[in-house]
């Protein structure tokens, strides 16, 4: 059988969930490592460092080049943090598989609690859903860009650029950053939609790269994260738009929590809601209570 190619963006931390995703096909299918070609294709997002992603294009900078790739046929799928996979994908594309997700935590690095970072300080992010939860937390920070990959940003801390960054535990662990930063709970910290979630995307078309992913498929993972990325299509929410949301499983049941932020944190309306795991209507629903709720200063991130 021919080598199996997986694309990927060439980040560390890209490239350690692309060994993951070959190291479960290899094991699944008992083949050798070797069948799999991990083929690294640098994207607009890994080229433009000094801007925010919402202003250059938003989530689909990570993904253009490699969806280009999978359609041409230059790989067989796409490995994917799902964090940053845009909700509104291709119709020619699908995600096959999912990882077990990993830790959804944020970690904060540069300070051992929320509460500790100093009077005044700065926060190092450029996400606006930590952003705006940090700053709701602690008015008194103020918000610096930080992009870049893992490292970046904690040579960027280091360098005293912020008294504090928060970074996906997922990602400190995959880099085997263990002992970096402090988990912060999910009841302080929801985190972003699809944290901690590693996909793997097809071509829909492609009954042999669906077969050969069915087999490392996380059925629970798949179904929280497809949950999460369906609440987000359904608020219309942008890069810009500070949003949290967390699905998980116990009892066959699917809990469903999500929040809305100003992109101060002053503002700011939560929700959960319960039901079967591959209930469709559940994320549009949560939705709509969410919208109803929210102040002014909140819903007019959304709806587009
Ligand atoms: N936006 C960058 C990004 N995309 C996925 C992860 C971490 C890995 C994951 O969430 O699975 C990170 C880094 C971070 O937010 O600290």
């Amino acid at each position: 059988m021919a080598v199996f190619k997986l694309g990927t963006r060439g980040s560390p931390l890209a490239l350690t969930q692309a060994e993951m995703v070959r190291d479960a096909l290899a094991a699944a299918h008992r083949r050798p490592a070797s069948d799999f070609e991990i083929v690294v294709i640098r994207t607009t997002g890994d080229k433009v460092q000094d801007r925010p992603l919402a202003e250059i294009g938003g989530k689909a900078l990570w993904t253009k080049e490699l969806d280009r790739a999978l359609l041409a046929g230059e790989i067989d799928a796409s490995v994917h943090s799902m964090k940053d996979v845009e909700t509104l994908r291709p119709d020619m594309l699908a995600i096959a598989a999912m990882l077990p997700r990993a830790d959804v935590r944020d970690r904060l690095v540069g300070a051992p609690s929320i509460a500790a970072i100093p009077q005044g300080g700065v926060l190092g992010t450029s996400s606006p859903r930590r952003a705006a939860q940090i700053r709701r937390l602690r008015p008194d920070l103020s918000v610096t860009l930080f992009r870049g990959n893992v490292d970046t940003r904690l040579a960027r801390l280091a360098q005293g650029e912020a008294d504090a960054t928060l970074l996906a535990a997922a990602g400190l662990d995959r880099l085997r950053r263990h002992d970096v930063g402090t988990p912060i709970p999910t009841n302080i910290l929801l985190p972003a939609p699809a944290q901690g979630a590693v996909g793997v995307e097809i071509r829909a078309d492609d009954a042999h790269a669906r077969e050969m992913l069915r087999a490392i498929d996380h059925v629970e993972t798949h179904a929280c994260i497809a949950a999460e990325r369906a609440l987000l299509a359904a608020l219309k929410a942008g890069c810009h738009s500070p949003v949290a949301a967390l699905a998980t499983i116990a009892g066959g049941i699917l809990t469903l929590e999500a929040e809305l932020l100003s992109e101060d944190g002053a503002a700011h309306v939560h929700g959960a809601i319960e039901g079967a795991p591959l209930d469709h209507a559940l994320p549009a629903a949560l939705a709509r209570d969410l919208l109803a709720r929210a102040p002014a200063a909140v819903r007019r991130l959304f709806e587009g």
